[in-house]
């Protein structure tokens, strides 16, 4: 299989969080397989978080040895620790306290009743990534990162035509003003993203359809920034059929 991005189109966004919950858990028995570890950086949105209730509702849920897996996040909405907005409160209450990861497994950004200043908080967590990472890397190389998709083709807090999605040098990058609520967010850059060996972007509905088109179609990822998203071995869209409308059909693998 080439690292060509693929594009798995589904009827619905349930099938789409049920196949992406089956494909995440077999893909991690196989990663801890081969590398005894994982690092999977989440998503925010709410099918990412759709997913992860997917993941916990699989009756293959615990044939994952969640005490070997890591969970990061792609970004955070920058708010206070118990805040239903946040990312972590979301995917804790959706999978992750529901598993047996130890507590020191799971790494979420600094919240704003925690650290108040935004670019202290953006420096904690790129202080976190290092101390993870390996081979003189600043941060971990991540097995699997989740990215939801916005209309306006934005990836975790990376939003087009901001400073944040050219951003090359740091490892995380503060948000002051996105055009998605909260309007503070702390997110990976664009590099970290893609030094993953696996990007699994998972969209649905009609409203995504332009920003997909355009990505693959070779639109620049500073105005759509989804079109910069590309892991290091793969890199696949999982869709709901209305998201997948403007796909060009050669992007579109065989439905199975
Ligand atoms: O913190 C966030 O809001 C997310 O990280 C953001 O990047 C989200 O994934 C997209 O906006 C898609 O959200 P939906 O899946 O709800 O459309």
């Amino acid at each position: 299989m080439t690292n060509e991005r693929r594009v798995l189109v589904h009827p619905d966004k349930q099938a789409l969080t049920g196949s992406v919950a089956a494909r995440f858990l077999t893909k991690t028995v196989d990663i801890l397989d081969d590398l005894g570890e994982a690092n999977v950086a989440l998503t925010g949105g709410t099918v990412g978080i759709a997913v992860l209730e997917a993941v916990n509702s699989s009756p293959a849920r615990d044939s994952v040895d969640w005490s070997k897996v890591h969970f990061w996040w792609g970004d955070e909405r920058f708010v206070a620790k118990d805040s239903e907005e946040r990312n972590e409160r979301q995917a804790r209450e959706a999978l992750l306290d529901h598993i047996a990861v130890p507590p020191e497994n799971i790494h979420p950004f600094p919240a704003s009743d925690e650290i108040a200043d935004i670019d202290e908080a953006a420096a904690v967590y790129a202080a976190e990534l290092e101390a993870f990472a390996s081979d003189g890397a600043r941060h971990p190389r991540f097995d699997i990162t989740f990215l939801g998709v916005g209309p306006d083709g934005h990836i975790a807090s990376l939003f087009p035509d901001r400073a944040g999605i050219r951003e090359t040098e740091a490892t995380v990058i503060a948000e002051r003003d996105a055009p998605k609520p909260p309007p503070q967010r702390l997110s990976l850059t664009r590099p970290v993203l893609n030094a993953s060996d696996r990007i699994w972007l998972v969209l649905a509905g009609a409203d995504k359809a332009s920003a997909l088109g355009l990505a693959l179609a070779g639109a620049s990822y500073t105005e759509v920034p989804v079109a910069g998203a590309k892991g290091r071995k793969r890199t696949v869209f999982f869709v709901d059929k209305d998201a997948a409308v403007d796909v060009p059909e050669n992007l579109i693998a065989p439905s199975y």
